[in-house]
Parts: C-alpha cells; structure tokens; sequence
C-alpha cells in the first residue's frame, strides 16, 4: 500500500450574499466562502448584510473578506465576522499583515509577474491566489488565465481563481494540483446569486478529481 497521503483539493466559493447560497454551499461542504467587501463590486456587501450571512456559517468553515486596497477602519468593522482577510489591491505585505488575523493574497497573472519573487514578498500569507489579469479590474473577472505559466514548485500554497467552472475544474485540479481552488462567476445563476446545481456540480467535479 502506499504512503502517499491522499490531499483534497480544498474549495472556495466567493461573491455570497444571499444566506440561502451560504446555507447551500455549507451543506456541499465548501471549505470557505468569500465576501466581497469592496464596495464597487456588484457582488459587494456592507458591513450590516456581512454580519448575519457570516453567523450562518458553521465551525469549520472559514469566513474570508475580499479587499481592494481598503483603509485600516474598514478591514477592523469586518474582523468580528471574519476568520480570514483575502487582498486583491496594491496592499503592502506589511498592511495584510497588520490586523492579526491570517490573510491571503490575491496575485493577478500579468505577464511581468514574477511568480517567486511575490511569495518571498508575501512571505507572511497562508496562500496565494492566483486569478485572471484585466486591467482595471481587481477580481471576479470569469477568466481564466494560462494554467502553463504556474511554476510547479512555489514556497506557498495556490489558490487557483480566475474563470474556474464545473465543466474545466477537473482539468485545472489534474493540471495545477492546487492546495485550493476558488469560483465566483462559474457557480451563479446571475451576478451575486449562486446556483445550487453548479454549486453542486463544481463540488463533485472536484472531488472526482481528487480520487482519478
Ligand atoms: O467578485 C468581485 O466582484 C471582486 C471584486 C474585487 C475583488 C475581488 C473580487 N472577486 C474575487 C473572486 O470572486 C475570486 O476570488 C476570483 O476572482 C475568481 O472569480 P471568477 O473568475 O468569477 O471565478
């Protein structure tokens, strides 16, 4: 028999802000579930719809806040509803790391990135997410980028984002074979409502995946 422990491929879902999705995605068995916390998304939510949609949220799995370059008191309002701070703006390592909770950053895959250079930068992380580059456009882009331009070894755990769906998840897992992967635009039925089938079917696609 061999030795070699099985990993999962975690999931995170992102772009929750209804509690039906929440309590959908939950009962999948999603790992984490993102908030959009930046006010000029259309998947965004304020400090006061964030508060209930996080109390639906068993132990176990984490509550993440997405940010765009936000000031100190806007992060510090949403800390009580968060288990995990997720950055998609010019945040310096020094400010993700400042509020005491463990954070994520988001890296989108413009063609000068220096893959190695940033995870020594973020040294601090939990993990990188690496997501779609359009200019302009912080995150929730529904892209996907060239999985290829991933170096295989990396000195923190990837997070893959960018255009992930049930039909290409698979792929990306067999490919990548990321610590995680993260969906926005592939499991909703419209902008910031999810859809329970591709919830479901994202979930399964992974997990197939992990057992090939
Ligand atoms: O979703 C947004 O509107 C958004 C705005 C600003 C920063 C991040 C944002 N979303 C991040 C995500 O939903 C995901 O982490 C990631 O970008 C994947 O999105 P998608 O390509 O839609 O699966």
């Amino acid at each position: 028999m061999s030795a070699e422990p099985l990993l999962r491929t975690r999931v995170k879902f992102c772009g929750f802000t209804r509690e039906d999705d929440v309590a959908r995605a939950v009962a999948l068995g999603v790992d984490a579930l993102g908030f959009v916390m930046w006010p000029k998304s259309s998947r965004s939510v304020s400090v006061e719809q964030l508060a209930p949609l996080a109390s639906s949220v068993p132990a176990f799995v984490s509550r993440v806040g997405l940010f765009v370059d936000p000031s100190v008191e806007a992060v510090e309002q949403c800390l009580p509803h968060l288990d995990l701070l997720q950055f998609h703006g010019d945040e310096s390592p020094e400010f993700c790391a400042a509020f005491g909770r463990p954070w994520i950053k988001a890296l989108r895959m413009r063609e000068t990135i220096n893959l190695s250079e940033e995870a020594e930068r973020y040294g601090q992380a939990q993990a990188l997410l690496l997501d779609a580059y359009r200019p302009g456009t912080p995150g929730g882009t529904g892209e996907a980028f060239d999985w290829s331009r991933i170096p295989a070894t990396l000195a923190k755990p990837v997070i893959l984002a960018g255009g992930l769906t049930p039909e290409n998840v698979a792929q990306a897992v067999h490919q990548v074979m990321p610590y995680a992967v993260d969906v926005s635009g592939g499991i909703e039925a419209s902008r910031g409502c999810k859809d329970a089938r591709k919830m479901a079917l994202f979930m399964r696609q992974v997990a197939l995946a992990d057992v090939r």
